[in-house]
């Protein structure tokens, strides 16, 4: 089994300086010694270079709309190429803009891809609907062929065309969903569960029934986009946009112990961490190496312990 890791230090999806610094912060909290630990053949393709583009003036209250589209280009072809060489793909950001490139790049190889987001956020508004103009809380939106006749022609993005269908998304952690992207959600018949509904069901029945959604009719590639800020702030200060009453480490890492139980999982990003935003050396720390910690579980680390097989005990 091969893992490939791809740093993409981008911000420009929202306005908060520093989440550029998280594939840096990420990989010093020892992830490749982590997944080396796990008999992964690690390939480190290093960080992907990202041009600003000097004229890239606002798209309605939409900030940096070419140098997003562009880096998402940029990130689809590496992210392809990852996936066409045969590898697991760890992306990590940056903001959650990102996950336009990275799914779009895996879409290429794998078009029956599902995606788990695990996120606080929907990251599904359109540019008419978002309250910020951040393009890191639209990603999905330019995915989405259901949406195609709600998007406008956002300029940087004519390189790629929405391929995903509401169906093979599910969303998990919800707990700051914006009015119009609740319309949306709910229009499109979209299945999430938020954090209510893990209150209600437990993590458990979520993950059961969010496999049996995506996997029951076939088996097809997992893309999973995980949010740092999908976790509980106290567990993930180092992030952005951080909201009260999120993910335990325990559902945390349950969702990606079952994702790496279906043998599907296909491309990972792990997105938002700002090792600037710490209020503490210690709590950046804490926020860098929780997001060790669910990719290691993501790639088949397990709480129980493991061993090769013995024939008898030693
Ligand atoms: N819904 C808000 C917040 C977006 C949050 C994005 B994040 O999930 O990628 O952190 C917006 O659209 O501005
Ligand atoms: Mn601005
Ligand atoms: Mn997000
Ligand atoms: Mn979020």
């Amino acid at each position: 089994q091969s893992v490939a890791i791809l740093g993409a230090p981008f911000s420009k999806g929202q306005k908060r300086r520093g989440v550029e610094h998280g594939p840096k912060a990420i990989r010093d909290a020892g992830l490749v010694e982590r997944l080396s630990n796990l008999d992964y053949a690690v390939h480190d393709f290093g960080d992907l270079t990202f041009k600003h583009l000097e004229k890239d003036e606002h798209f309605m209250h939409v900030p940096f709309p070419r140098t997003v589209g562009r880096a998402n280009q940029l990130l689809s072809g590496a992210v392809s190429g990852a996936v066409g060489a045969g590898h697991t793909c760890i992306m990590l950001g940056g903001d959650h803009s990102l996950a336009i490139g990275s799914v779009e790049g895996h879409a290429q190889h794998c078009p029956d891809l599902c995606l788990i987001w695990v996120d606080a956020h929907a990251d599904i508004n359109t540019p008419l609907t978002s309250p910020s103009g951040n393009l890191h809380g639209q990603s999905v939106a330019f995915l989405l062929k259901d949406l195609q006749n709600k998007m406008p022609e956002v300029p940087g993005f004519s390189w790629m065309k929405p391929f995903l269908s509401a169906r093979d998304l599910v969303y998990i952690g919800l707990r700051d969903v914006d009015p119009g992207e609740h319309i949306i959600l709910k229009t499109l018949g979209i299945q999430y569960f938020s954090m209510r509904d893990i209150d209600r069901m437990g993590i458990q029945r979520v993950m059961e029934v969010t496999l049996d959604h995506l996997l029951a009719r076939k088996q097809r590639p997992i893309h999973l986009s995980f949010d740092i800020d999908a976790f509980d702030p106290s567990l993930a200060p180092a992030t952005g946009t951080p909201v009260n009453g999120g993910l335990t480490y325990r559902e945390g890492i349950y969702v990606t112990e079952e994702i790496h139980n279906t043998g599907l999982l296909s491309v990972m990003d792990v997105v938002e961490v700002n090792p600037t935003l710490g209020a503490t050396p210690e709590a950046v720390e804490a926020t860098t190496s929780l997001a060790v910690d669910v990719i290691a579980s993501a790639l088949g680390q397990t709480r129980e312990g493991a061993h090769v097989a013995f024939p008898k005990i030693p």
